[in-house]
Parts: C-alpha cells; structure tokens; sequence
C-alpha cells in the first residue's frame, strides 16, 4: 500500500528526539477525569423537579407502609395540606442538622425526601394525597441507620409537630402509625451487640 497522508501523520515525530513512542500524544498536564478512571457514574438532578432519579420501582400507596386514618380529624390536627407541609420541611431541617444523624443524610436527595415525605404523611393523615415513593425497607437498605438513629429522628418528629402546634395526643396517634416501620428503617446494632432482641 503506498504511504497516505494519515499514515504518514502517525510515525511521531519524538521518535527522534529520544522521547518514548507516544509520549507525543499525552497531554501530562491535562486534568484527569477520576470518575471516568474509577467508573463513578453521576446522576444529574431533573431540570424540571430538581430530583436525582432513582431506579424504577412500582408505584403504590401501599408502599408508604401504614394505613391511613379514617375521618377528617388527623388531618385537622395537622393543619391540612398546608400544616403537613410545614411539619415535613421543619423535621427535614433538623434531621439534617442534627449532628447525631445529619452525616446519614448528607449524600441523599433532599429534595425528593421532601416531596415523598409529605406525600407519606399527607397519605397516613388522610388529608387526600397517594404516596409515589419507595417502600420503606428499600428505600433504608444499606443506611446503616440504628435504633438510636431512629429515636434521634422521632425526637425530631416530635419538635417539628410540637412547634407547628399539633396537639399531643394527635402527635401521639401519628407516632403510633410509623412505630411499627421501625424494623425496616433500622438496623439493630447496639442491641445485637449487647446480645439483646426487643
Ligand atoms: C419511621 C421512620 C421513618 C420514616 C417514616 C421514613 C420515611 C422515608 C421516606 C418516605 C423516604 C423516601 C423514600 C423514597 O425516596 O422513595 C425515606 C428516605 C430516607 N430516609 Fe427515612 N424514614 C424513617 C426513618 C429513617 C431513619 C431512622 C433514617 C436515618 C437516621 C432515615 C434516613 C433516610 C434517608 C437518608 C433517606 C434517603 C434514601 C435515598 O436517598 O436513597 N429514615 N425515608
């Protein structure tokens, strides 16, 4: 085959001066992209809603893991849509400030906590919403989170619903509806290790 242009182009022309075959086309001060070097895959946030999508799951109120109230009364107690909304942005803020669980937050989405938070609770509350996210054991796999993570954040619950003026005893009613999630949102850590089951 006679020699072409680009054939030509290749024999690099360091070859004379000494430099290693190819060093020609390495740019040594070009950055490195490390994600691309380990295989980090990023995610970007939906231009419209802000979200970093998750993998596909099936939809379903069933999902949010409690039955919702009969009656208007919880709804009520909380304040409608409005109060709901006001009770799930304050817990958000504490439990992401809170030092004794904020590290366990701090790589997740906020923005879709807040959205299918309030769709959980708004649900339970029977204050007219469907839940669209994530069942509860799914959603916590691999947090890591324990018993005392649990109880940091029910304190947390608990101020967020006192400071928007929820009453006690409907504080204690909606409680009483997440108590039993608790197996499939923690890990029983401390207990295994003090070789105690509750
Ligand atoms: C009964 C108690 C709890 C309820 C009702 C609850 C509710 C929820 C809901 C509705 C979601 C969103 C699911 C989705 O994205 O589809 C979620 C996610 C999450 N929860 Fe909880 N949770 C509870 C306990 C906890 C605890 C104890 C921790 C840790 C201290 C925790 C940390 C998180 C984190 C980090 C996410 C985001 C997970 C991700 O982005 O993949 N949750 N939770």
């Amino acid at each position: 085959m006679a020699p072409s242009a680009v054939m030509a182009q290749e024999v690099p022309p360091a070859a004379e001066s000494g430099e290693a075959p190819g060093d020609a086309q390495v740019d040594r001060d070009a950055p490195v992209d490390w994600d691309r070097e380990f295989g980090v895959v990023r995610k970007t946030r939906d231009p419209v809603t802000g979200e970093i999508p998750v993998d596909p799951y099936v939809q379903s109120d069933a999902n949010a893991g409690a039955s919702p109230f009969t009656g208007e009364g919880m709804a009520r107690a909380f304040g409608g849509q409005p109060g709901i909304r006001r009770v799930v942005d304050r817990f958000v803020e504490l439990n992401t400030t809170d030092p004794r669980i904020k590290a366990i937050f701090g790589e997740h989405d906020m923005v879709r906590l807040r959205r299918t938070l309030f769709e959980q609770f708004c649900l339970i509350l029977n204050a007219g919403c469907h839940y669209t996210g994530r069942d509860m054991k799914s959603s916590h796999k691999g947090l890591g989170s324990t018993r005392a993570d649990l109880n940091a954040l029910v304190e947390n619950l608990q101020q967020a619903m006192r400071e928007n003026g929820v009453g006690f005893a409907a504080q204690n009613r909606f409680l009483s509806k997440l108590a039993p999630m608790d197996a499939d949102v923690s890990e029983r850590g401390e207990k295994r290790l003090l070789g105690k089951r509750r």
